[in-house]
């Protein structure tokens, strides 16, 4: 599983991305709606993860939590987070 991509990498992509800001990048566009609008995407994902699990299977579920994933990473750019901010909680 060489090209598998973890949420540490996730991160790193997206935190460049926000910076560079490349023509066509959805987190840009995420970013440029701000909290409000990235907030509203967390909870609508976050309801078809729970949906998934209940009603569809594994790989659905896997696929909308990366979902939720993104998004939150999405979110913790536009604050301002770090990965370590979280992990001190964890
Ligand atoms: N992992 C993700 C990822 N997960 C989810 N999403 C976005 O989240 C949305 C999924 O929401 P839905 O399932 O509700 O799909 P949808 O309703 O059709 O989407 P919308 O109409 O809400 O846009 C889509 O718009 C996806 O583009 C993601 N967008 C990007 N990434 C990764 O982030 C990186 C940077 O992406 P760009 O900024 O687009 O270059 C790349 O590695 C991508 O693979």
């Amino acid at each position: 599983m060489a090209d598998v991509k973890t949420f540490e990498a996730l991160f790193a992509e997206l935190s460049e991305k926000a910076v560079t800001r490349p023509e066509g990048s959805g987190t840009v566009a995420e970013l440029d709606a701000g909290v409000h609008a990235i907030g509203k995407k967390i909870v609508e994902e976050a309801a078809e993860v729970w949906m998934a699990a209940e009603h569809e299977g594994h790989e659905r579920t896997a696929e909308e939590i990366s979902q939720l994933l993104y998004h939150l990473q999405v979110l913790m750019l536009a604050r301002g987070l770090t990965l370590d901010d979280v992990y001190a909680h964890l």
